[in-house]
């Protein structure tokens, strides 16, 4: 029997450009929290890694090419997500194939960490915007 059937795996990506501003894309209408802003990504499917899973939401998001080893583990949160609990994986990633276009989203934003508090993001991500503001 699987041990823990009520845990929710995500992975998101802080894509850092030279300037260190960092992607956010605002969510969908009709979707769970419309409007927000959060890192691209998505859930981890069965099956997947978490790595290989960010890839894939990120060219289905952004139309980005991105090589595993270039996710690089930062940090992570956990909250509780509707009736799971939620593990939210944050990968930082300086390289990529492509222009990063909204394919999923009505809108992205370049932002430096410290100007995110300004706009409406998940709970869950309060802790990993604050860890990105101190990070070097
Ligand atoms: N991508 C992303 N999801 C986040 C963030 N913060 C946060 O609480 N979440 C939540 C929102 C959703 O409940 C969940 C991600 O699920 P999703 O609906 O975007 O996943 P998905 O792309 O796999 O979509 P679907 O197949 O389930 O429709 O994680 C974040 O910064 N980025």
């Amino acid at each position: 029997m699987e041990k823990n059937p009520t845990m929710l795996f995500v992975v998101a990506a802080a894509l850092t450009n030279e300037v260190g501003e960092i992607l956010l894309q605002k969510r969908p209408e009709g979707r769970q929290m419309a409007g927000l802003w959060e890192f691209p990504g998505g859930k981890v499917e069965s099956g997947e890694s978490p790595e290989s899973a960010l890839v894939r939401e990120l060219k289905e998001e952004l139309g980005i090419d991105v090589a595993g080893p270039d996710l690089i583990p930062l940090t992570f949160a956990s909250a509780q997500n509707g009736d799971r609990y939620m593990v939210l994986l944050l990968y930082r990633c300086t390289s990529w194939q492509g222009q990063p276009t909204a394919l999923e989203s009505p809108e992205l934003c370049w932002l430096k960490p410290a100007d995110m508090h300004a706009l409406p993001m998940p709970p869950a991500d309060e802790p990993l915007v604050h860890f990105l503001e101190n990070w070097p």
